[in-house]
């Protein structure tokens, strides 16, 4: 039971979802109508051997045969046609002897497919979107193949534009890389470098890099050069390593589209979910300060917040009708909200929230259309660029639009991101900070993060940082109280962390959930005992820990002047021997 906060439970129900490597493989293809030539297309875009039986072809299936991409066997179903394939797909319109066939393959488990009986099949075949090496496959599980339709739609056209030709590109980077510099020894070195060229440029930019620019970047990953500091065609973004006339040139460019400066309010009513979407991956563009070249462990996550910082000064002072405030909704609990906080939400004609925001907050918006943007893993991408979107259209229509952010916006809750977005657009956002959980979580619980002689420093890590790594925390100190926040499901991982980095073994320990809520739990522990504690107790989320000794200053039975003097003895005396 324990195990299930710490490991996912698997849901049940699913289909196994790989992609299968079918080239050369032989498929019969059993009937020669529409469906058939359907499922005729699917397999030779997987490179397989096509056999369609079949007394009769339609147009396609014959246009095929005579372009000799398919054998036809003009004949009707036998068992004999089963030999030597190794799938076979039916859509025949006979459901008696689809069903024989089915069960002929069973037999001699060949791996089958039938239209219209989905219960006998061996697996389902799925919404496909192709963009040359990228496939998108959507499954419902044979629940509602038209919304698998309508979801594959939906999901291309979300995409970047020339996503298929920039994976192309990159696979042909990284198969060069990997052959120049083989190695199990270097798979490390070879997947960091990777993972910094990708997440660095918009994918519409990656697109456009020329072979010369391949040959540039692999010399660059074995000179061990930051990826971003490369000097390729598609660097143009960069201020520093352009020429003054052409920087101008770009200033001009972007990030404020020339439609957005010239044309009148009125003429902007609607903006495209692409465009909205360029502009959301221009933003981790990166006209970057960054003095070092070479790979750190950590200075990915910063360069991108140092290029998006950089952007916005272009764009700033530009005003529209439409008001825009980034607005912080506190711990969750509506009086907790600012007044002002308050106030904006009766004013605006349209919320932007999230899941997060709960009902009771959401509750006080009397007027104003809320939207939700649905951030679910996979998908949160795409509820961030609809809620763009949705965003830009009020204020383009001279509307006053409130984004509500749960805790801070400032505190993890990437609300700088989505000013960058907004002044992009000319749309100068007014920020509304709300309390956050990391500095008012710990003081609904009575742990003052700060107290004179025991603790005279607070830092504020997430447990995940962008790329779900832990934060690297520094040495151990006396006086500093750590906060962590979206960190109570990796506790055993930073307990070890703290624990390998000397940390000592009865250092308190706390987990504050649902903080300054009504149902909020302080559980408190030792560096030492608080996973067996938490493993007894379960843990209800959202929570944030608090580790130093500040944790049990007003907690302690043998409270003297605010101080339990056993506690403070203790601290005292491991101020003087404390680590660096
Ligand atoms: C089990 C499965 C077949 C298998 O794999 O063996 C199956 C079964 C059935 N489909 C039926 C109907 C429709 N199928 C579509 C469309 C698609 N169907 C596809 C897959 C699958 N359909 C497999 C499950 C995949 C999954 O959901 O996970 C797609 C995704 C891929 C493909 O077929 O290539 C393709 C999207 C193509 C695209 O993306 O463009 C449309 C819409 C349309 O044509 O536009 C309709 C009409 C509207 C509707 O009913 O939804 C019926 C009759 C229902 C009835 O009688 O009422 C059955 C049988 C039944 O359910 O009994
Ligand atoms: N799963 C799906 O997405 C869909 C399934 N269907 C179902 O799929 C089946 C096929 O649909 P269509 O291609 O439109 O039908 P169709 O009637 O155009 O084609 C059936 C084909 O099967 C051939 N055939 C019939 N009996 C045969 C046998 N014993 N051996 C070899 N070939 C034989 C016929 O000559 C014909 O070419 C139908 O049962 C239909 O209801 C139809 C539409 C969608």
């Amino acid at each position: 039971m324990a195990t299930s906060s710490k490991y996912p439970d698997p849901i049940g129900g699913g289909s196994f979802i790989i992609a299968y490597r079918a080239k050369e493989k032989t498929v019969l293809v059993v009937g020669g109508g529409a469906v058939a030539a359907g499922r005729v297309f699917n397999s030779l875009d997987s490179d397989m051997n096509v056999i369609v039986l079949s007394p009769k072809l339609n147009d396609e299936l014959l246009y095929r045969y005579e372009k000799n991409q398919i054998i036809w066997i003009k004949d009707i179903f036998n068992e004999k046609h089963l030999d030597n394939v190794d799938m076979v797909l039916s859509t025949i319109d006979d459901p008696i002897e689809s069903q024989r066939i089915v069960e002929l393959c069973r037999e001699r488990k060949i791996p089958v497919n039938a239209a219209d009986i989905n219960d006998l099949c061996d697996f389902w075949f799925m919404s496909i979107h192709r963009d040359g090496p990228l496939q998108i496959a959507v499954a419902t599980n044979s629940k509602a193949p038209r919304l698998a339709n309508r979801v594959r739609r939906h999901i291309a056209s979300s995409l970047p534009v020339g996503v298929g030709t920039a994976i192309e590109k990159i696979g042909q980077l990284r198969y060069k890389i990997k052959s120049g510099d083989p190695g199990a020894e270097n798979v490390g070195k070879r997947m960091t470098w990777m993972k910094q060229l990708c997440d660095y440029w918009p994918i519409e930019e990656l697109s456009k890099i020329n072979p010369d620019d391949i040959n540039t970047l692999f010399e660059s990953y074995i000179e061990q050069v930051d990826p971003k500091n490369v000097n390729i065609s598609i660097n143009r973004y960069f201020e520093k390593s352009l020429p003054e006339a052409e920087k101008k040139k770009d200033d001009d460019k972007l990030p404020l589209p020339e439609s957005d400066k010239s044309k009148p309010f009125e003429d902007q009513k609607t903006v495209s979910i692409d465009k909205v979407s360029d502009d959301i991956s221009n933003l981790s563009l990166n006209p970057s300060n960054d003095e070092s070249s070479k790979i750190s462990s950590n200075n990915s996550d910063q360069a991108y917040m140092t290029d998006i910082n950089c952007k916005s000064r272009k764009s700033s002072n530009i005003n529209k009708k439409g008001q825009m405030y980034l607005v912080g909704a506190g711990l969750g609990e509506p009086d907790l909200l600012t007044v002002r906080a308050y106030n904006l939400l009766q004013k605006a004609d349209l919320v932007l929230a999230d899941k997060l925001i709960p009902e009771a907050v959401l509750s006080l918006v009397t007027n104003a259309e809320i939207f939700i943007a649905r951030k679910f893993p996979g998908v949160a991408d795409m509820a961030q660029q609809e809620l763009f979107t949705r965003g830009l259209e009020a204020l383009n229509n001279g509307k006053l639009v409130v984004r509500l952010k749960q805790g801070d916006p400032f505190v993890y809750g990437r609300g700088g991101e989505e000013i960058l977005f907004f002044e992009s657009h000319g749309y100068k956002c007014e920020v509304i900070p709300g309390l956050s959980s990391a500095i008012s979580g710990p003081g609904f619980n009575r742990i003052p993060l700060t107290h004179r002689g025991v603790a005279d420093q607070v830092l504020i890590m997430s447990g995940n940082n962008r790329f779900g790594q832990l934060p690297d925390v520094p040495p151990y100190l006396t006086s500093r109280t750590l906060v962590f926040l979206m960190a109570v499901k990796k506790l055993d991982l930073i307990i070890e962390m703290l624990l390998t980095k000397n940390y000592p073994e009865d250092l308190p320990i706390a987990i504050l959930e649902n903080a300054g809520c009504s149902n909020q739990r302080k559980i408190v522990g030792t560096l030492t005992s608080i996973v067996e504690i938490v493993e007894r107790l379960g843990t209800n989320p959202p929570g944030l820990l608090v580790v130093g000794h500040s944790v049990n200053i007003l907690s302690t039975e043998k409270l003297i002047n605010g101080l339990d003097l056993d506690y403070k003895n203790m601290i005292s005396s491991q101020t003087s021997n404390e680590c660096e």
